[in-house]
């Protein structure tokens, strides 16, 4: 058993655990997107009203754009062996990644509670005991397998990949039979602003993955192939939410009173009463389960990222471990139950709205992992205020807080909305704002900031240092 359960965190993983191939993006991805908030997200594309042939043009456009940010954060992890987020501390300075940290340990609690009320609720139903007692189950099974760690969440990618792929063919053909497909695709009316808010929904949906994604490439061998990383990452992901929200838009065309609001029981009654509704219950929690666990551990690794920085450590105990997951599935979990009546609709647009402050993460760790320190860091100065990534990098912190900014005036949420969104016919591209305006401003603040640079013979044997260290 000792040898199941992972104990790196934030450490390097040496040169001897690296095992995998980078087709295995595509089996975790796959599985992570194939599930019922995908669905979800697809309908709310028709649901706002663009025409579903429309609808399903700008999910995919949505999520191929949104798709490459994300799949170029796995090509990081094969590089550098590290998580995803401990990366960031080569632009913000070791305590200054605190900042994005925070909010992204605010968006996977978040991301685990309203994932947690849906497979609640069809963890209740399956076993009888209701959402509550759902809603716990699930969060410790999730917690479980986070703690089990790196190989049982890559072999539960695959198996809920192939499950709900079948479901999904299955649940298709049903659709199918009651609605017509041509029918369904008839309406071509186009209108720009419905249109740019589905491309926009799969973008911000792929664009949530990022400050994680590497967390699953990093025991990959060290030469495996960026490209394949990516294209393997990309492929998984873009195809599993892509399946699941034309599944949701057409669902949501073929019933709209139907569907929204009852997701969770309008699939199940598509397949039917008795042992396939069991087994619907059991696909619908298993299908959440994947990502679930991606947010819980996402979350740990986010949390002790940031706890580090402060405090000098270097790896963490298994207590330690233990302890950093249960925290992030308590507060999960607590907020699940307190939101799962009431404000989990005002919830998503939160949790869309907390998506503005990590597009400038993205962008910033991608311009300068790839345009700027070229694929290499200076991997023991990631965990050394002293260092030459220092303590607070105020350059990097001023241009995240202009891109953060920057995006205000295009957002349209239910509880914000900027003044550009009127001219733009209604339309929110903040997450575009937010990608390049941080891109360009920090290209243009950092190319010139060669102290920070690694040296180029660090690239090959860079990790070596750190083990001695700690
Ligand atoms: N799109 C998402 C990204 C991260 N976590 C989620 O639950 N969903």
């Amino acid at each position: 058993m000792a040898g199941v359960i992972e104990r790196r965190s934030i450490d390097v993983v040496p040169d001897d655990e690296r095992h995998g191939s980078a087709v295995s993006q595509f089996t975790l991805w796959l599985g992570a997107n194939l599930q019922v908030t995908a669905v979800v997200t697809g309908a709310l594309a028709v649901v706002f009203g663009a025409a579903a042939f429309w609808a399903l043009i700008g999910l995919l456009l949505g999520n191929l754009a949104g798709g490459a940010v994300m799949a170029l954060h796995s090509a990081q992890g094969p590089r550098l062996g590290l998580p995803q987020m401990i990366t960031s501390r080569a632009q913000f300075g070791v305590r200054g990644a605190v900042v994005p940290l925070a909010l992204v340990i605010v968006m996977y609690i978040g991301f685990f509670a309203s994932g947690s009320v849906l497979a609640g609720q069809a963890v209740g139903e399956l076993t009888h005991l209701g959402q509550t007692t759902g809603i716990v189950l699930f969060a410790a099974v999730t917690a479980l397998a986070a703690a089990v760690g790196y190989r049982l969440i890559h072999l539960l990618g695959k198996v809920a990949g192939l499950v709900c792929a079948l479901a999904f063919v299955y649940l298709g053909v049903r659709l199918l039979e009651r609605a017509d497909l041509g029918t369904l695709l008839h309406d071509r009316g186009f209108a720009l602003p419905v249109f740019l808010l589905a491309v926009s929904l799969s973008a911000s949906w792929q664009l949530a993955f990022g400050p994680y994604v590497a967390d699953y490439s990093r025991y990959l061998p060290r030469h495996t192939s960026p490209r394949a990383t990516f294209w393997w990452t990309l492929g998984g992901s873009v195809l599993g939410a892509q399946w699941s929200m034309t599944f949701g838009a057409l669902a949501a065309a073929a019933a709209p009173g139907a569907f929204v609001g009852h997701e969770v029981g309008y699939l199940v009654g598509l397949g039917g009463t008795g042992l396939i509704a069991s087994l619907l219950y059991f696909v619908i929690a298993f299908g959440k389960l994947t990502i679930n666990i991606l947010n819980t551990y996402g979350g740990f690794m986010s949390l002790v990222t940031s706890v580090s920085g402060f405090r000098g450590q270097r790896s963490l105990s298994a207590r330690g471990r233990s302890a950093y997951l249960a925290g992030i599935m308590v507060a999960g979990t607590a907020v699940a139950l307190l939101g799962k009546d009431s404000f989990l609709t005002s919830f998503k647009d939160f949790l869309l709205f907390l998506l503005t402050f990590f597009t400038p993460w993205s962008a910033i760790n991608l311009v300068d992992y790839y345009l700027i320190s070229k694929e290499r860091y200076d991997v023991p100065a990631l965990s050394d205020p002293a260092g030459r990534y220092g303590a607070w990098n105020v350059r990097a912190l001023t241009v995240y807080v202009v891109g953060v900014l920057a995006q205000l005036p295009f957002l349209a949420t239910a509880f914000y909305t900027g003044p550009l969104v009127a001219p733009l016919g209604g339309a929110d591209v903040s997450w575009l704002v937010g990608l390049a305006v941080p891109a360009v401003l920090y290209w243009f603040a950092a190319r010139h900031d060669t102290a920070r640079l690694a040296d180029p013979r660090l690239a090959e044997g860079q990790q070596a240092p750190l083990e001695s260290g700690g």
